[in-house]
This record gives C-alpha cells, sequence and structure tokens, in this order.
C-alpha cells in the first residue's frame, strides 16, 4: 500500500531531523528538505568523523573527506564554526552526506556509529617552538576527544593527527584502557605527511616523479625520531653519504621548514590534509576487506622494546593487523635508531603519565 502524504511528510521530517540534528529549522518536511533528502539518500560506504573539522587541517580534509567514494556519511565536529564549513562543504555533489556538530554537546551526536574518527584538533606550532611544546593543551583535548570515542563508537578506527603525536597517541590508548575498550590495532598515529615528504624529497634527488618512489619512514613524528630508511627506498637505488644527510634532515625537519616559512601563522595544513585523507583511504580499504593495504604508523608495537612505534602495518577490516619489523638498516640508519627510540622513550612515557598519574 502506498504511503499516505500525512505518512510520507512525517517520514521526510524524521530523516529531516537526524540529517540536520544541529539545525533546529530543519526537520520540518519542507521543500528544501525534501529535496535534500532524496539527492542525499543512502549511498553505501563509512561513516566517518572529523574532529577539529574547521581548522587549517580540518577544512581542507573535510572537503577531500567529502569526494572519498568510499564514504557515506561525512561528520564535522569542532569547538567553533563547524555549522559554516558543514554549509560549504555540504553544496558539494559528491555521495556522502555531511552533517556538522558543534561544542562539547554535541560531541556524542557527531561519534555515534561512526566507523573511522579523524583527529586534527589541538593548537599548531609556531616558529621556535617543538611539538612537545604544544603538549600541556592539546594533551587535554585528545583526552576527552578520545573519552568521548570510548562511549559513543569504541570500535571505531581512530586517525590520530594532533601533536605531540608521540604522546597523544599514548594518551590515547590509556584513556581507552581505562574505560575498558582499548583495541591497539585500531590506534594510529598519522605519520603519512612523513612518507609524503620523503616520497617528494627523494624523487627530487632521483629526478623522478614522487608517485613512483616509496621510502618507508619509521620511529614517531618529532625531529630525531622520524627516521627514513633509505636504504629501502622503491624503486631500488642508492644515495651518497651527502645525500642521505641532506635527505634525513630534510625529512626530519619538514614540518619545521613549513612552520617556518608560514611565519606564525600555523604549520602544515594543505600537505597534511592530503596525506590524512591518503591514510584514511587506506584506513577505509582495509576496513573494506581489501588485500594487502600497507602504509606507515605509529601504533602499538614490538619492533622495538618500546610501547608504540610508527613502522609499515597491513591495514584489514580490524584495523592494523599486521606490524612490520624494520628489515635491514645500515649503519647510518642504526644509529638514527637509537637516537629516536631514546628521545620516543620520554615522549610515550610523558603521555602515559599524564593519564596515570
Ligand atoms: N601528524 C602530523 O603529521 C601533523 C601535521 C600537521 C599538523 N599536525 C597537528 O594537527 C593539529 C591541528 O593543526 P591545524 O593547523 O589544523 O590547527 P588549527 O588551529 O588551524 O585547527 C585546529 C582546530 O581544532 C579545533 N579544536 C580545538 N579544541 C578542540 C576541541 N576540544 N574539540 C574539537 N576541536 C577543537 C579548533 O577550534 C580548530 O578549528 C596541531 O596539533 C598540529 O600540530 C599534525
Ligand atoms: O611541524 C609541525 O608542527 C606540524 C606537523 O607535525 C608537521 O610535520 O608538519
Amino acid at each position: 500500500m502506498q504511503p499516505s502524504g500525512a505518512e510520507v511528510h512525517q517520514r521526510i521530517a524524521r530523516i529531516s531531523a537526524h540529517l540536520y540534528p544541529s539545525n533546529p529549522k530543519m526537520g520540518d518536511g519542507s521543500i528544501l528538505e525534501r529535496t535534500n533528502c532524496r539527492a542525499k539518500g543512502g549511498a553505501p560506504g563509512f561513516k566517518v568523523a572529523i574532529l577539529g573539522a574547521a581548522g587549517g587541517i580540518g577544512q581542507p580534509l573535510a572537503m577531500l573527506m567529502k569526494m572519498n567514494p568510499l564514504v557515506s556519511v561525512l561528520h564535522l565536529y569542532d569547538v567553533v564554526n563547524a555549522p559554516g564549513v558543514t554549509a560549504d562543504i555540504s553544496h558539494m555533489d559528491t555521495g556522502a552526506v555531511v552533517r556538522g556538530f558543534l561544542g562539547q554537546s554535541q560531541l556524542e551526536g557527531a561519534l555515534t556509529g561512526m566507523d573511522l574518527v579523524i583527529i586534527p584538533a589541538g593548537i599548531p606550532r609556531k616558529p621556535g617552538m617543538t611539538r612537545d611544546d604544544l603538549f600541556k593543551i592539546n594533551a587535554g583535548i585528545v583526552r576527552t576527544l578520545c573519552e568521548g570515542i570510548a562511549k559513543c563508537c569504541p570500535n571505531a578506527i581512530v586517525n590520530l593527527i594532533s601533536n605531540p603525536v608521540n604522546s597523544t597517541v599514548p594518551i590515547a590508548a590509556e584513556v581507552f584502557k581505562k574505560a575498558g575498550t582499548y583495541d591497539p590495532k585500531k590506534l594510529l598515529g598519522v605519520t603519512s605527511l612523513d612518507v609524503v615528504r620523503a616520497n617528494t624529497f627523494v624523487a627530487e634527488v632521483l629526478g623522478l616523479d614522487p608517485r613512483e618512489v616509496e621510502v618507508p619512514v619509521v620511529g614517531g613524528h618529532a625531529g630525531v625520531t622520524i627516521l627514513p630508511l633509505l636504504s629501502q627506498v622503491k624503486p631500488p637505488c642508492s644515495f651518497t653519504q651527502e645525500e642521505t644527510e641532506y635527505l634525513t634532515k630534510r625529512i626530519q625537519d619538514g614540518g619545521t621548514e613549513v612552520v617556518e616559512a608560514k611565519k606564525g601563522a600555523g604549520s602544515a595544513t594543505l600537505s597534511m590534509a592530503y596525506a590524512a585523507v591518503k591514510f584514511a583511504d587506506a584506513c577505509l580499504k582495509g576496513l573494506r576487506g581489501d588485500a594487502s593495504v600497507v602504509a606507515c604508523a605509529f601504533v602499538a608495537s614490538q619492533v622495538t622494546e618500546l610501547p608504540f612505534f610508527a613502522s609499515k602495518v597491513r591495514l584489514g577490516r580490524t584495523g592494523a593487523e599486521e606490524v612490520y619489523q624494520l628489515g635491514p638498516l645500515n649503519e647510518y640508519e642504526r644509529i638514527g635508531l637509537e637516537k629516536a627510540k631514546k628521545e620516543l622513550a620520554e615522549s610515550i612515557q610523558k603521555g602515559i603519565s599524564f593519564i596515570r598519574n
């Protein structure tokens, strides 16, 4: 039997109220809403939330995720300007339905039902600062957001971008442990910008197209903890000592290069959004069940004696299903690894202590 006009109207109002939970004007079944509902109806795909979506990374990240055909629903959460960014992005004629969420009271709505949560919330560096200088403010932000994840979408994959990643990932792990929801395979610190930079800078030296180059970058995401394995570059190649030193330093200082060029206006945002989308797309392909999806990430690890370490991981239906060993390192890389581990150990402990003490 065909539904009556009144039933159809009620149904539309119900769906609209769900699509626009933060907009009290929506949900009345108006013509505008009916058009929106029809145009945006139910593409298959994953539900993704971006926390910090109105920021320098968040906005281009939201735009690129709205273009990703694997995404059916995109939730944009921030403590400022989320409705504006949502309205803007929602006009893009791609499949994902976009919903905006503003402020702590709407965090639950933003997170409920999500498959993947990407977190670029927090303050960025200014010239002269280290990533660790961001700890004081960003540690608390990450704690609050992860408490929300533990409560509302404990099975979601989490891509953590907020710095200092070497400490914020251990913070997130401790929050999830406390809540009894910790699954180490699902918590991934995003280090893909280091790989993107390494591919670009190595390609420049080799005179190749960066799309043909693959550089594993391991360790962590700050200064000497960023360890490019130039002996394992694909396609196979060799570097002089001078090239090795130049490339290692440029990759380790890539973030600082952007911070200084921006002269106080923040850190990498556009290249980060690109790198975050590359990584999120790999996570979604893993969730979909694609075979052999491999990327570098900062994860719970037994590759070294440290509890967290960045290396290549295989992404599958349950997250980082396999964490790969580092493979053979040359003497230069072995020395770099020792330096990286020393700094990493302190940053990891600082994150753990923030929650435990
Ligand atoms: N992992 C990496 O490779 C990498 C690369 C670049 C930047 N970062 C880090 O990403 C973070 C964001 O950088 P950005 O340039 O986008 O900064 P930004 O200041 O432009 O944006 C941050 C956004 O987070 C929001 N925010 C603050 N507190 C929040 C909260 N409690 N809940 C939700 N949102 C909140 C702000 O309102 C803002 O919109 C920084 O910590 C930066 O260091 C990491
Ligand atoms: O350098 C920063 O502070 C931001 C980010 O970690 C980067 O590597 O660009």
